[in-house]
């Protein structure tokens, strides 16, 4: 016998009872079958809200009561002939007919007793069972409804009856032994000795199926829901959950203990005692394999199951000198819970004994607190036990899985996943048998361990990063370009998947927590009509609080800069060509920078140096070795580079500065270039990335332009004092040029200075020949002492820069 188990969304249609008559035919015995049912869809609660809607004395419950006839008739109407509805109408009206007796005496009465309610809620199955059996019969199947009476037996305890196990085998094994139908079985409801109807609780209908099950030996047991199985994690939260096809009796129920709500736990336990397979089905799927839960389940290779959690968590900890080393503390403690019915989910207790904690549904807390501080009040009048502490707001996430047993590394990978991503843990709990670790943590970070713990478990092979990006002008344009361009292929190939959750520029921002499209998330944010804010863009990243989660900075803005400590603060990773943070003050600079270590995450502006080349890299890697650096010498401005190599007779200063601005090689203000200010910054950098603490002032700079052109003001007059000047200039280069030289914005850092200066250099030296906007940066070193280590090439421009904000981004994932 195989005993198949449908829930309320598998009968909450007479479309959906159909799927369940063609599940049942397509076994290959159907006489071999038992079909429990639970009552239609969102039928008990409807009961429920119409019985205290009469215990109020509100007389619209009548009116909810033909909701109920007619659900009921209109499915008859939908599954039965119309030859033999009159029988059946007939029938179910008589039902019908006394639960509105009942509910008439609750509504004169105004009371509604657990013992009443029990009765009323029975009939949700009473008519389900009995309607979906002449539906069965209706399509050929000699299908017939158990009589719920004296079948289940069960105590007086209302509203959770626990079951008389002798009378009820001993009824279940009667009624199978002379029954040669296809039965269709209530679940839900139980009778006592004396004939009270009872219900047996939360799950069950799954409860009924197993009670029958083990009763019967059956088997298997097949629980039909609308989910394919269990998951590796709640399917509402993880979006990448996936079903797990096999897996012990105990890791179904520490998983279901711990949230996943397929079943019920303490509803598989007569099933799991005679070890019959449970196969979770899904009735809309029925193709699917589901999960299939046995005492030995096919080794798998994963450690780790699945991954649950609780809401509405408090953790409740008892602490003092008092309770070291002193007997009897726990079972006070315990007992005190316990007699006030506190349900204790986890428990901690370090070695030092000094304190004891415990994970409470919240709605226990205060209940709790006061009854431990009732059971110690004399021990913290003394003050050898503090004041019991509560923090709510709580949840428990759960790692499960048997091979999770002796297996080193798991709790490692566990607590460096939820630590990269700023999650704090308040509380911790393994058993000997490893099979379950828990973590509490801040509920608002529920969803994101979640997500954090099935990607480091499940997905380890894809790792998706969660951009925000602010800044579209010339590098944050081509880098979404390239981002777009490159992004499957990064999938494929190297198992990253990169999404783009928020893009914002100075006016609109633009979010979508599933991923904008790449494509079109110009256009798209060129149509946003929402007004932004660095501030708002920061607080919706925090809001949205997902794991992996990337700023990235396009923009030479020092409001932007200033939000990165904020950022790095909560775990969330840096990324920009933005010089501002790195070169501004030298304390926010090494703040930054401790706290990205600190909090596990990366702070990577290798673009402020040389936008694309390997520059800062470069110098860490020498730095890191152990080598010692004792120069850094170049030409790092490609916007000054191109205006040397380009300024001539025929094409003045101020033009190549135009240019240089259209080709996206100069700063969003030339002024920063032309003085000198955008080279300091870069030697600047690399200077205190070799440990040096040095502030931007301490550069001397010797600028080539008059101050006129260079003072802050309007963009005009700084055209006009550069056209005045640049005949000046270009007789000066002429000069130069006929005496075989040419002008190079030089900078180099020695002996700890750092200094910003235009030389005149001649023809063959290495820097005469960088041409265009390149950079050249010579590292002069210990192991580099004869040959200076030398990086050359492109240092400016769009697409190199937006290649190296991109490489960082990889880096990240990496
Ligand atoms: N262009 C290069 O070759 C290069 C190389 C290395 C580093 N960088 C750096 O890259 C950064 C971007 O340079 P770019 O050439 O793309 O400049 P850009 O002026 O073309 O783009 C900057 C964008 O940032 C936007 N922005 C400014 N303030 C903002 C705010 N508060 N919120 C949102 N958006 C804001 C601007 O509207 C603009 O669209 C700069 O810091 C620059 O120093 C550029
Ligand atoms: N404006 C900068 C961009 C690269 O940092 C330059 O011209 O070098």
């Amino acid at each position: 016998m195989v005993v198949l188990k449908f829930g309320g969304s598998s009968v909450s249609s007479p479309e959906n009872i159909l799927k369940v008559l063609d599940i049942v035919r397509s076994h290959a015995s159907i006489k071999q079958l038992a079909v429990v049912v639970s009552a239609f869809g969102g039928l008990t609660d409807h009961l429920l809200h119409t019985s205290r809607l009469a215990e109020r004395g509100d007389d619209s419950f009548k009116q909810e009561l033909i909701k109920i006839e007619d659900r009921h008739l209109a499915a008859i109407k939908d599954l039965i002939h119309a030859k033999r509805q009159s029988s059946i109408v007939a029938n179910v009206k008589f039902i019908l007919n006394e639960l509105e007796d009942i509910m008439q005496g609750v509504f004169l009465v105004k009371e509604l007793s657990q013992k009443t309610l029990d009765f009323i809620l029975s009939f949700g199955e009473r008519l389900s069972s009995y309607i979906i059996a002449e539906a069965f019969k209706e399509n050929g199947l000699p299908a017939a409804a158990v009589d719920y009476r004296n079948f289940i037996i069960t105590d007086n305890n209302f509203g959770n009856a626990r079951v008389n196990f002798e009378l009820t085998n001993q009824n279940i094994q009667n009624y199978f032994a002379g029954n040669e139908n296809l039965l269709v079985i209530p679940g839900f409801v139980g009778t006592t000795k004396h004939g009270a109807t009872t219900t047996l609780g939360r799950g069950g209908s799954d409860y009924t199926a197993a009670i029958i099950a083990a009763a019967i030996e059956a088997s298997g047991l097949e629980i039909w829901t609308d989910v394919s199985g269990m998951m590796t994690a709640d399917p509402r939260r993880v979006k990448n959950a996936i079903p797990i096809e096999e897996m012990s009796y105990e890791e179904a129920l520490e998983l279901s203990y711990f949230g996943a709500k397929i079943i019920y736990p303490p509803t598989i336990q007569p099933a799991l005692s005679r070890r019959i397979p449970i196969r979770l089905k899904n009735t809309f799927a029925p193709e699917a394999f589901g999960t299939l839960i046995t005492h030995s389940p096919r080794p798998s290779e994963a450690p780790v199951k699945g991954i649950s959690s609780i809401e509405q968590i408090s953790l409740l900890t008892i602490s003092g000198s008092g309770m070291v080393g002193a007997s009897g503390i726990a079972m006070r403690f315990f007992g005190a819970l316990g007699r006030k019915g506190v349900n204790v989910i986890l428990i901690t207790q370090a070695s030092s004994e000094h304190s004891i904690s415990v994970g409470i549904n919240q709605k226990d807390a205060t209940r709790a607190q006061q009854t431990v501080e009732e059971e110690f009040r004399l021990e913290m009048q003394a003050g050898i036990v503090d004041k019991v502490q509560i923090e709510n707001n709580l949840a428990i996430v759960a790692l499960v899985g048997s091979n999770m047993r002796n297996t080193p590394g798991i709790a490692g990978k566990l607590f460096s996943a939820l630590g990269r991503n700023g999650i704090n843990i308040s509380a911790i709990a393994q058993g000997t048998s490893e099979l379950n670790i828990s973590c509490v943590i801040q509920k608002k970070d529920e969803e994101k361990a979640l997500n954090t713990l099935h990607e480091s478990f499940f997905l380890s092979e894809t790792k998706t990063l969660h951009l925000f990006v602010v800044g579209t002008g010339t590098v944050g344009a081509t880098l979404m370009d390239q981002i777009s361009g490159q992004a499957a292929n990064l999938y494929k190939g190297h198992n990253i998947a990169l999404k783009l959750i928020g893009l914002s520029n100075s006016k609109t921002a633009i979010f979508n927590e599933a991923g904008i499209p790449l494509d079109s998330c110009k256009e798209a944010l060129g149509n946003s009509t929402q007004p932004s804010t660095i501030d708002t863009f920061v607080d919706k990243i925090l809001e949205l609080n997902l794991p992996n989660a990337i700023f990235v900075d396009c923009t030479a803005s020092a409001e932007v800069a200033s939000v990165y400590n904020t950022l790095l603060d909560k775990s969330i990773s840096v990324v920009t060509p933005n010089k501002i943070a790195a070169s501004g003050n030298y304390h926010t600079y090494k703040e930054l920078k401790t706290l990205a270590a600190k909090r596990g995450v990366k702070f990577l502006f290798e673009t402020n140096v040389g936008a694309g080349l390997p520059i800062i890299s470069t110098l860490n890697d020498l730095i890191r070795s152990g080598d010692t650096v004792l120069k850094i010498e170049g030409i790092f401005s490609g916007t000054m580079n191109y205006l040397f190599n380009t300024v001539s007779a025929d094409k003045k200063l101020s033009t190549v500065v135009q240019e240089a601005m259209d080709l996206g090689y100069a700063e969003p203000d030339p002024r920063i270039d032309l003085s000198g200010k955008d080279v300091a910054r870069k030697i600047l950098i690399l200077a205190r990335e070799t440990g040096e603490n040095l502030e931007l002032e301490d550069v001397a700079i010797k600028p080539f332009l008059p101050a006129n052109c260079l003072q802050d003001g309007p963009m005009d007059e700084f055209w006009q004092n550069l056209r005045d000047y640049e005949n000046t200039f270009e007789a000066q280069r002429a000069e130069l040029e006929n005496q075989g030289k040419g002008y190079r914005l030089i900078a180099a850092w020695e002996e700890g200075k750092a200094r910003v200066e235009l030389r005149e250099i001649e023809k063959g030296h290495p820097f005469y020949s960088v041409s265009g906007s390149d950079n050249i940066i010579l590292f002069t070193t210990e192991r580099y002492k004869v040959q200076p280590l030398i990086v050359k090439g492109s240092g400016a421009g769009a697409e190199v820069t937006a290649a190296g904000v991109f490489a960082d981004i990889i880096r990240i994932a990496n």
